[in-house]
């Protein structure tokens, strides 16, 4: 059994993007910039938002962090996104999700420029990464690629099995894996709450990617010997031996279905680190204006 080392392998993407913007403020060109737009006060949303912010410090680039109660209203939020659309210092901007009830998700990711959405959650991009066009990947399964390739795992003619179909990850994803490229040329089953006989399908995957949010969902006896796990889940569970008081807790159970696996991630230090680095590379191409020209 490998471990998929997403915390070093994030690092390595990041190494890369840092020498590039070295190389581009070297020779005095523009120093790519992400900003980001936080709403309210939910702990798992600002620990990644912090996370960003420090990582953009990290690489070189620039970053702003927009923040707002969960009070603001839509108009407030769209009048922002119009003012990031038209700013040319900023490259890219994510707003981060989830959203409180009374604003409209969908009506905000719409306000967002295609050019300047580095989630890659804006409708353009998901229709432009279907067609097999140039796109912002969504920072969770392209950082799932990214793991895949890195560590050379054949993924051609192999049944991948999807469970979670979700924007963000599980229905992205699922069509990344049927694609006509590496990593990619699978047979894909999306499985969802509605899957009858949900080991019936784990059972016969070569390639699990379970993104559901339900801690322990994926037991030993669902997975076939040999299989690469993908874990997405990141549950916050209570935890008093913590000074944070919780722990991080993947979809899968961890202890008993590692031994059975040629790969899998952990959780945390798998995915999660992959987002963020998938997240700086998307800015990076737009500021150098590498998808839309
Ligand atoms: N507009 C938007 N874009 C997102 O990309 C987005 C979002 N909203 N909302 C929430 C989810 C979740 N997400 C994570 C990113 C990094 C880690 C991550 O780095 N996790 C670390 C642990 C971090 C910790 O200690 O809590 C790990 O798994 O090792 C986790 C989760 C991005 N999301």
């Amino acid at each position: 059994m490998t471990l998929l080392d997403g915390k070093k392998t994030s690092e390595a993407i990041q190494n890369e993007i840092a020498a590039e913007v070295a190389a581009i403020k070297a020779k005095g060109g523009k120093v790519p910039h992400l900003a980001a737009v936080l709403v309210g006060n939910d702990g798992g949303s600002i620990t990644y938002v912090t996370n960003k912010v420090a990582t953009c410090e990290r690489i070189g680039f620039g970053s702003s962090l927009i923040r707002y109660e969960d009070t603001v209203t839509e108009e407030e939020l769209l009048n922002k996104i119009k003012e990031l659309n038209e700013d040319e210092e900023v490259d890219g901007f994510i707003v981060q999700l989830p959203l409180p009830r009374h604003i409209d998700t969908e009506k905000v990711i719409e306000a967002i420029d295609p050019k300047k959405d580095v989630d890659g959650f804006h409708p353009t991009n998901v229709g432009r990464m279907v067609a097999g066009l140039p796109a912002y990947l969504p920072a969770t399964p392209a950082g799932i690629l990214q793991l895949l390739m890195r560590y050379e795992i054949e993924t051609k003619g192999k049944h991948c099995v999807v469970i979670g179909r979700s924007n963000i990850v599980g229905t992205p994803m699922s069509i990344l894996m049927s694609k006509s490229a590496y990593p990619g040329n699978c047979t894909v089953t999306l499985c969802h709450r509605h899957t009858t006989d949900l080991a019936y399908h784990t059972r016969q995957a070569d390639i699990i990617i379970v993104a559901v949010g339900q801690p322990g969902l994926i037991t030993a006896d669902m997975v076939r010997e040999g299989a690469v796990v993908i874990d997405v889940g990141t549950t916050r569970v209570p935890d008093a031996s913590r000074k944070s008081g919780f722990r991080l807790r993947g979809d899968v159970d961890f202890d008993s279905v590692a031994p059975k696996c040629s790969y899998i991630t952990p959780v945390p230090g798998g995915v999660g680190p992959l987002t963020i680095a998938m997240l700086m590379m998307n800015t990076l191409r737009a500021s150098k204006k590498e998808v839309y020209g």
